[in-house]
């Protein structure tokens, strides 16, 4: 194999770490759907988003990447909890 083969291998490992754990948060979300449903509460939790995108930002700068790219991608994984939650 060579260091492109190599690479490209170690880049489908990683990236079927990234959709494992896509899975889990979905599954993750699934649940607090649940209890928001049992305990009458509202789908989206504005203050709780807040946080997470304060947390995101300073995890993305610890690891000196691009923070913008990084809340591009939990829009849509946020976008699509609040779906999987209001189907139920
Ligand atoms: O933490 C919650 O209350 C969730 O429902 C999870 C989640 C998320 O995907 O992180 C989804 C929707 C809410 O507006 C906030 C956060």
């Amino acid at each position: 194999m060579n260091e492109i083969e190599r690479l490209r291998l170690q880049i489908s490992k990683v990236d079927k770490d990234i959709i494992e754990l896509i899975a889990k948060r979905q599954d993750l979300a699934k649940k607090i759907g649940e209890y928001k449903k049992k305990n009458n509460m509202q789908v989206y939790d504005h203050a709780r988003e807040v946080l997470l995108r304060e947390f995101h930002d300073s995890v993305s700068n610890e690891h000196k990447i691009s923070a913008t790219m990084i809340a591009r991608i939990f829009e849509i994984l946020i976008e699509e909890s609040r779906k999987v939650q209001s189907d139920e």
